[in-house]
């Protein structure tokens, strides 16, 4: 099965397009008030207003009230929704829409648990685990930590780039990548050359 793979941290228009143009199946918009790649309600509706059909809008929360993510719906019709705070399983199953719940892999972690907790969820996003950051780091893990039978619905994520995202996708066989910072010129802002050169490392594993 080709391997998805969702861009995120998209606050421009243009990096959106540019997203779709390289052939993204997905999109990420961060709603964390503290990051560099934080996106306001209006500018995150002008975006997914302008997405072709078939491309999906992920909305990121870190550890939001239910009010809060209630009131980005609001105005943000996101097709689902991306916890990657410390979320419990009924909190993210609550919130109206699909969700995948990210698991930082700090040591000892035990994704089958994980797994069996948030099965709800539509899939689990690994990324990289560094103390006081829940995300966003530009670190990768050791990929050989992701059990061969969980491929189908991992989310590979962390310090993804052009360079080693062919590697990374044969050595874990996930259901998807996701790439914020190895496809970004600055903070929050992409480099479309950047998320092409991605598109074709992650076809190259896909041959
Ligand atoms: O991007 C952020 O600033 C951020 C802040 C807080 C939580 C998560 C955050 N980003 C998550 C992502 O962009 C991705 O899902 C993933 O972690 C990949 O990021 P990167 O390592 O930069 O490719």
């Amino acid at each position: 099965m080709r391997t998805r793979v969702k861009i995120c941290g998209i606050t421009r228009p243009e990096d959106a397009a540019a997203a779709v143009e390289a052939g993204a199946d997905a999109i990420g918009l961060v709603f964390y008030q503290p990051s560099p790649r934080a996106i306001s309600l209006s500018r995150a509706a002008q975006i997914i207003h302008n997405l072709p059909p078939f491309v999906t809008a992920v909305g990121l929360f870190v550890n939001a009230a239910a009010d809060e993510v209630a009131e980005v719906l609001k105005s943000v019709p996101l097709d689902l929704l991306q916890f990657h705070g410390d979320e419990s399983p009924a909190f993210c199953a609550g919130q109206g829409r699909p969700y995948i719940k990210a698991v930082r892999m700090r040591p000892g972690v035990d994704l089958a648990e994980q797994d069996r907790l948030y099965h709800s969820a539509q899939g689990l996003l690994l990324d990289s685990y560094q103390p006081g950051k829940p995300g966003g780091t530009g670190a990768t893990f050791d990929w050989e930590r992701i059990p061969a039978s969980m491929g189908s619905r991992i989310i590979l994520a962390g310090g993804l780039s052009p360079d080693n995202v062919e590697d990374a996708i044969r050595q874990s066989s996930p259901y998807a990548v996701d790439v914020s910072g190895g496809v970004e010129r600055e903070k929050g802002i992409k480099d479309a050359e950047k998320i092409r050169a991605f598109m074709r490392g992650v076809e190259r594993a896909n041959r």
